[in-house]
């Protein structure tokens, strides 16, 4: 089986897009984001299934995502915000290298501004958004291999944090 090099798990806004980007370059292997993969699948963007289908089929598209980028993608993997939610991605996650980036909720509202996108923030962001951060912290502690803690930090130093974690 193929293993990522690195998992990232984080809320949204944590940075895992912008940060899986820049950690692959730096690692000179491959990025693949499982929001991506099921906007792929689906053939929308991600709000539109929100909308046409619901959230319960967006996860049930994203347990099937993970389940197979995990088992293919060897290079850098940032999941979905709420990836952590579901038991089934939690247990898929053991035996990997799982990086959480952590955010609170100052820094997270600053990066995700009204949510453009992200359709559970599309009405009351802060409140939403803390709501989800107060939710999952120890979903993604429990998963997490690592912490890095992003706030008040550029990405550039983020991935300098990983590189050296993932060179031991
Ligand atoms: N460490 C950082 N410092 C400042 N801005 C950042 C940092 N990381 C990400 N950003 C900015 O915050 C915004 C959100 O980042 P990004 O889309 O990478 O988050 P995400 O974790 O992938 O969110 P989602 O779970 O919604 O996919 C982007 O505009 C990005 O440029
Ligand atoms: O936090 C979440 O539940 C989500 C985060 C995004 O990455 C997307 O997976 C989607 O918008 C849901
Ligand atoms: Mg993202």
């Amino acid at each position: 089986m193929t293993k990522p090099v690195c998992v990232l798990v984080g809320a949204p806004g944590s940075g895992k897009t912008t940060v899986g980007e820049l950690l692959a370059g730096a690692l000179g292997v491959g990025f693949r984001d499982t929001d991506h993969d099921i906007e792929a699948m689906a053939g929308k963007p991600i709000p539109e299934i929100f909308v046409d289908e619901g959230e319960a089929h967006f996860r049930t598209l994203e347990r099937a995502a993970v389940a197979a980028a995990l088992a293919s993608h060897p290079g850098v993997l940032a999941l979905g915000g709420g990836a952590v939610l579901a038991e089934e991605n939690r247990a898929a996650l053991v035996g990997h290298t799982v990086v959480y980036l952590s955010v609170e909720l100052t820094d997270a509202v600053k990066r995700v501004g009204l949510g453009a996108g992200r359709p559970l923030l599309a009405i009351n962001p802060r409140a939403t958004l803390k709501y989800l951060l107060d939710q999952r912290r120890p979903l993604y502690a429990e998963v997490a291999t690592a912490t890095v803690v992003t706030d008040g930090r550029e990405p550039d130093d983020v991935v300098a944090e990983i590189v050296a974690l993932l060179r031991g």
